[in-house]
C-alpha cells in the first residue's frame, strides 16, 4: 500500500476545498503549504504590477518561505500537490515546497483550481524543482468538484 500526502497552497480557500475532497478520495493525509508571510488581498492583486504576487511571478527565482515543514516526508510514496493557477502556472511557493525535500522514488501529481486556465506548462516547470520524482501531468479541477468526480480521477491515476 502506498502512502499519500495531499499538500496544498490556497490563498483564498478554493484549492483548500478541493484538497479536502481529494484527501478523502485518495485516503491521503493533508498538509497545508502555509506561507511564512500570508498573502493579503493587496498581495493578490494581479492588476498591479508591483503587488507581491506579480513581483514573485515575474521572478523565476523567487522562493517565498514556508511557515511549517512536513513531518517526516520520507514516509510518503505519492505526493499530490495542489495550488491556484497564477499567471498560467503554479505560485512560486510550490517550487519552494518541492525544493525542500528529497523526492527520490516518489510520484508527484499536481492539481489546481483556476479562473479558467488549464494546467498549461505547470507540470514541466515543477518537474525542474523535484528532478528525482516521477511527475505526472496532473489536472485542473473545480473547487467544488464532487467526490465521485475526484474519486474517478484518483482511480485513473492507478496509484
Ligand atoms: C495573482 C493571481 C493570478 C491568477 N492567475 C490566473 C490565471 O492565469 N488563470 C486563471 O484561470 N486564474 C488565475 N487566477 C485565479 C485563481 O487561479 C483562482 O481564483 C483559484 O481558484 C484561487 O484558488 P485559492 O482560493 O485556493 O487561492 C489568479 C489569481 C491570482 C490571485
Amino acid at each position: 500500500m502506498s502512502k499519500t500526502l495531499v499538500a496544498y497552497f490556497s490563498a483564498s480557500g478554493a484549492t483548500e476545498r478541493l484538497a479536502n475532497t481529494l484527501a478523502d478520495a485518495a485516503g491521503g493525509e493533508l498538509y497545508e503549504i502555509k506561507p511564512a508571510s500570508p498573502y493579503t488581498n493587496a498581495d493578490l492583486n494581479w492588476n498591479n504590477k508591483q503587488s507581491r504576487s506579480s513581483v514573485e511571478m515575474n521572478d523565476k527565482a523567487a522562493r517565498p518561505a514556508i511557515a511549517v515543514p512536513v513531518e517526516n516526508m520520507a514516509q510518503y510514496d505519492v505526493v499530490l500537490v495542489g495550488f491556484p493557477i497564477w499567471w498560467y502556472e503554479a505560485p512560486r511557493i510550490v517550487q519552494t515546497f518541492l525544493e525542500s525535500y528529497d523526492f527520490s522514488g516518489k510520484t508527484v501529481i499536481p492539481f489546481a483550481t483556476s479562473g479558467g486556465s488549464g494546467m498549461g506548462k505547470t507540470a514541466s516547470i515543477l518537474e525542474k524543482s523535484c528532478p528525482a520524482a516521477k511527475v505526472l501531468p496532473g489536472k485542473k479541477l473545480s473547487a467544488s468538484a464532487s467526490m465521485s468526480e475526484v474519486s474517478s480521477w484518483v482511480k485513473s491515476l492507478g496509484l
